[in-house]
Order: C-alpha cells, then sequence, then structure tokens
C-alpha cells in the first residue's frame, strides 16, 4: 500500500514551553485509511494534526503528505487537504450556504458547480431545509455539520478532522461518521482525533495511541486489543496504556 503521510521524527515545543508537546513521533499513514490519533488530553493529538496542516511549524523533524515535503510545497500541500478544526470556524451572522458559498470560494470553486455542491452536501448531511438561517440559530450538532462541509467542498485527497463528533447527539454523530465512511470510500484518506474509542473502534482502518507527546501503540483495532492481555476492547486498550491518572495542567 502506498503512503500518504510520512512523519520522521516530528517534535514540537512552543515558544516558552518547558516540554515537548510532540516528541520524535514518526508514522506512516497509507492512502485510503482512516487513520484515528487517540489519547488523553493534552497528548499532543491537536499539535500533530496542526502541524501537518500547516498551521503550526515544527520544531524539528519532516513530513511529506502525497510525496509532498512541508517545508518546500506547503501552497501545494493545502490545496489537497481539508481541515475539519475542533472550533467552530464559521461565521454565526451568515447563513449556512453564504458560509459555505464563502469557504468554497476561498478553495477556487465557483459557479454551478460551487452552488450544485453546496446543495448535494447539505441534503446529504439533513440541513438542506436550513440552508438559509442563520448559523448562529443552529444546534450543535448542526454547526459540527455545517463545520465538516466546509472543510470538504474541494474533494480534498486528504482530509483532517479534530473531534468532529465532539458535543453532538447520537443521530448527528451517526450522520458524520456515515458521510465520513462515503467520502473515504470514494478516494479521501482520513485523520481524525476522538474521545470516543468506541466510535474509533468501529470507524478506523487503523489507530495510533499517543500520550505526552509520544506514540505508545499503533495497529489495527483488532491488533491492538488483542496485544493487550484480557482486553475487551480499545477503552482497555488506551487504559492499559495511559493510566487513570487525570491529566490536568495549565
Ligand atoms: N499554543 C500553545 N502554547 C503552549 N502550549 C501549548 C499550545 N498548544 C498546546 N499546548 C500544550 O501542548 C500539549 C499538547 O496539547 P494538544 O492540544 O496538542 O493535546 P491534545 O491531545 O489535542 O489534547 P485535547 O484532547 O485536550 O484536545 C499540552 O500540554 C498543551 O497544554
Amino acid at each position: 500500500m502506498q503512503s500518504i503521510i510520512k512523519i520522521e521524527s516530528l517534535s514540537k515545543k512552543y515558544k516558552d514551553a518547558d516540554q515537548f508537546s510532540l516528541n520524535d513521533v514518526s508514522l506512516n499513514i497509507n492512502e485510503g485509511e482512516i487513520f484515528g490519533l487517540l489519547g488523553p488530553n493534552g497528548a499532543g493529538k491537536t499539535t500533530l494534526i496542526s502541524m501537518l496542516c500547516g498551521l503550526v511549524k515544527p520544531t524539528s523533524g519532516h513530513f511529506t503528505i502525497d510525496d509532498l515535503d512541508y517545508q518546500h510545497h506547503s501552497s501545494k500541500i493545502k490545496k489537497i487537504i481539508g481541515v475539519v478544526p475542533q472550533e467552530y470556524a464559521l461565521y454565526p451572522t451568515l447563513t449556512a450556504r453564504e458560509n459555505l458559498h464563502y469557504f468554497g470560494s476561498m478553495y477556487g470553486l465557483k459557479g454551478s458547480d460551487l452552488k450544485d455542491k453546496v446543495i448535494e452536501t447539505l441534503d446529504l448531511l439533513g440541513l438542506l431545509k436550513f440552508a438559509d438561517k442563520p448559523v448562529e440559530t443552529f444546534s450543535g450538532g448542526m454547526k459540527r455539520r455545517v463545520n465538516l462541509i466546509a472543510g470538504i467542498l474541494h474533494k480534498p485527497k486528504v482530509l483532517f478532522l479534530d473531534e468532529p463528533t465532539v458535543g453532538v447527539d447520537v443521530q448527528s454523530k451517526n450522520a458524520i461518521i456515515d458521510y465520513l465512511k462515503v467520502l473515504n470510500q470514494n478516494g479521501t484518506s482520513i485523520i481524525y482525533t476522538s474521545h470516543h474509542l468506541a466510535e474509533a473502534e468501529d470507524f478506523c482502518t487503523n489507530i495510533a495511541i499517543l500520550d505526552r507527546g509520544r506514540i505508545y501503540a499503533k495497529g489495527t483495532p483488532s491488533t491492538l486489543i488483542n496485544s493487550v492481555e484480557d482486553a475487551r476492547n480499545l477503552e482497555d486498550v488506551f487504559i492499559s496504556l495511559t493510566g487513570k491518572d487525570l491529566r490536568d495542567a495549565i
């Protein structure tokens, strides 16, 4: 299988921080995968995704996306990736349609291509009848779905999602996961973070468990479960690897 992302010894130490938030991480992600980055609060998941999306500069190390070196081809990389951030990246007073036309045009879409794509995806995610309502009137689950559409209008080859189902009800979660599965079947490689271990167990083809800026384990969900004695599910693996201590820190 062909690698879509190759990460070599990637590290990040934020300005004025005492410790590395990501420490010497190396990882290969294959084309066509749904790859889950799991870990406790503060493990380094957002830091890793933010570096891969070009939002945070690595302190050291190297990575390529679709064989494009991030140091020399960042603008080419930006064209082939989609990013769905943890925080809503939407204009609250604009309608869903206006928000999506704005984000689509930023990716170079225009005319009937953009108009039709917005209608099609709003419909697929159950939002077409709310297309002309301001996003500030939407529930959390509806905002999450618009946030997702904003990241995929340009049909990215690689899609990064940071906790795409946080704070939503089961119905919205299922709509989001089902839509992501369709995107993946149509050729988009997916890298996502989540705290929903049962969701990740069902959804991901491969998983890396991070803690304290390092990768503790990686493999398919079933390989990881079989590698830990008496583990019944991914949550047992997670607790066995990362322990029960709270990760409160400021
Ligand atoms: N801009 C920043 N400046 C300084 N430290 C930061 C910054 N962003 C994150 N950190 C620190 O880096 C570490 C990793 O944070 P990160 O947000 O990547 O973890 P995470 O696994 O995504 O956590 P969560 O599950 O809570 O979202 C934490 O200790 C955090 O406090």
